[in-house]
């Protein structure tokens, strides 16, 4: 092997994980059960019990509501399993595989396992441990998540067995309120769980809280990123419960269920998370122009099967078009390329704040893995592609490889143009357009949202969408800004056709006219 597993980012690496977490905690149990040999050494004993306490505490008891899928893929789908998954490896695995003794008690074939699991695969790192801090944090800070329910397994709409104890709520703690919240959280759970220091985590409230009055600027506090409480706070417990997070009261703002002075920021931030969790920003008048329709005319093939379409923005015109790919289709690509993926990269990032004044959780603008798959696998794609757009796609000079992306739980895209900065001498002219499929359907969460749209599209397995990253004039439309929402549960698969403008020109012609844009036909109807 050339690569370490990439725990928090590869789901078909966390599954591994999970995998043998699950076998280690059989075997585990079964030693502690049935024999005296843990006595020789009472450290590891303990060691064990912890494992194992940690184990049933959290994925032990994972029940689902799908009965279909393995416990390791639902202890993966979940991102509170996950997240004590991977510390659970780092910190008690780690510990007691170390210890000296550990192979002379364990002398078995499971022990080896384990040895040559991460041998071969590299140990969860602290790397590993900050990613899944910054998935959750990215989950929390998108959904607006209340700390409290959360920390009780809450996530969104579902009640998971999965929770986090004081040691996680104290390593989850970030900036100003968030860390407030989640200190307290800890020292209500510690006073149970027993595994913090009640007292130290006392001492870093107090911290907290002192370090926020003295940040907090009543007349500031609607700014762009202010993550405190929309007062000062005093030192009584509980008192957080009763301020509200400036977070919370701009997100709600976009949520529709507060209004606040006109001087709210409206950056694609605020909007891009809104429209994550369900919200759409498009007025009466825009929505009325959407519909969906049997498109038969955009190729003689779909005389006999037409494909399934439909209008999510109209100028700039994005379409959702559906089943477009077969299960097996999808699959066969998920499979083709599943071996080969690395931690993604971004060219650059179209943000509306600076990269210094942003939260540390929010710098991480691309969590997913992907790789690139070879013309030859993907030629029905393309040539579907080039049969619903009418674009040329299929060639070396069309486009670009098919980019295939998987996000585990937590992972994210912020938003972005998809415009290439640096021209490549290499391609042929811009990315004129993008295709980009859904090969699954989220469990909850990952739309792509379009903040300047105000719209987002939901994953739907061998969907796809599609958009005009250019005005005919060739400059970038600035309006098809988008961005992945974080996946909340599940996994997501996704995988960008970036066609190029170069061997477009006979049928998509660049104009004088500026900021003119390409339309979307319907049956072969232009607006
Ligand atoms: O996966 C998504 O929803 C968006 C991905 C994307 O925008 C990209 O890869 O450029
Ligand atoms: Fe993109």
């Amino acid at each position: 092997r050339l690569t370490r597993h990439f725990y928090t980012k590869s789901i078909g690496d966390l599954k591994d994980l999970a995998g043998l977490d699950i076998e280690i905690s059989e075997y585990f149990t079964q030693v502690y059960l049935a024999s005296e040999s843990l006595n020789q050494d009472l450290e590891i004993k303990h060691l064990v019990e912890v494992y194992l306490q940690d184990f049933y505490e959290t994925s032990g008891f994972a029940d689902f509501s799908d009965a279909i899928l393995t416990t390791a893929v639902k202890i993966s789908h979940n991102p509170i399993c996950s997240y004590r998954l991977i510390r659970r490896a780092i910190y008690l695995l780690r510990h007691l595989v170390l210890r000296a003794s550990f192979f002379r008690i364990f002398q078995s074939k499971m022990a080896r396992k384990i040895f040559h699991f991460f041998l071969e695969n590299g140990w969860p790192s602290n790397r590993d441990s900050i990613e899944s801090n910054f998935a959750i944090l990215s989950i929390q800070q998108a959904h607006a998540f209340d700390v409290d329910q959360f920390a009780n397994g809450l996530l969104a709409t579902v009640q998971t067995n999965c929770t986090f104890d004081s040691i996680s709520c104290h390593e989850l703690r970030q900036d100003m309120a968030s860390q407030i919240q989640w200190l307290e959280k800890a020292i209500e759970k510690a006073e149970n769980d027993g595994k913090t220091s009640v007292p130290f985590l006392k001492l870093l409230l107090r911290k907290a809280i002192n370090k926020h009055n003295n940040v907090f600027d009543a007349d500031t506090m609607l700014d762009l990123q202010s993550p405190c409480f929309d007062r000062e706070l005093k030192h009584i417990p509980g008192d957080s419960k009763t301020a509200k997070k400036v977070h919370t009261i701009l997100y709600e703002t976009l949520q529709g269920k507060q209004s606040v002075a006109a001087s709210v920021p409206r950056t694609n931030y605020w909007r891009h998370w809104a429209l994550c969790s369900g919200k759409n920003f498009q007025t009466e008048e825009e929505k009325s122009q959407l519909f969906c329709w049997y498109e038969f005319k955009a190729h003689p093939r779909f005389q006999i099967g037409p494909v399934k379409m439909e209008f999510l923005n109209r100028d700039p015109d994005m379409v959702q078009i559906y089943e477009i790919l077969s299960e097996k289709e999808t699959l066969d690509l998920i499979r083709n390329t599943s071996a080969t993926m690395l931690p993604s990269s971004v060219q650059h990032i179209d943000m509306p704040i600076r990269e210094d004044q942003l939260d540390p959780y929010e710098k991480k603008s691309r969590t997913s893995v992907n790789s690139w798959l070879p013309r030859s696998v993907d030629l029905i794609a393309s040539r579907k592609i080039e049969a619903i757009t009418g674009l040329h796609v299929a060639r070396e000079i069309d486009s670009e490889l098919l980019q295939v992306a998987s996000y585990t739980v937590g992972g994210v895209f912020q938003p972005h143009h998809d415009e290439l900065v640096q021209e490549d001498k290499d391609l042929p002219g811009q990315r004129i357009a993008t295709f980009m499929f859904y090969f699954n359907e989220v469990e909850l969460g990952g739309r792509t949202s379009f903040p300047f749209l105000g719209v987002a599209a939901t994953p739907a397995t061998g969907s796809a969408i599609f958009w005009y990253n250019l005005y005919t004039d060739g400059y970038s439309d600035p309006m098809v800004d988008h961005g992945a929402c974080p996946v909340i549960m599940g996994e997501k698969w996704s995988a960008n056709k970036w066609i190029h403008e170069q061997t477009q020109f006979l049928d998509r012609k660049c104009t004088l006219k500026r900021k003119e844009r390409f339309q979307i036909p319907c049956n072969g109807v232009v607006r």
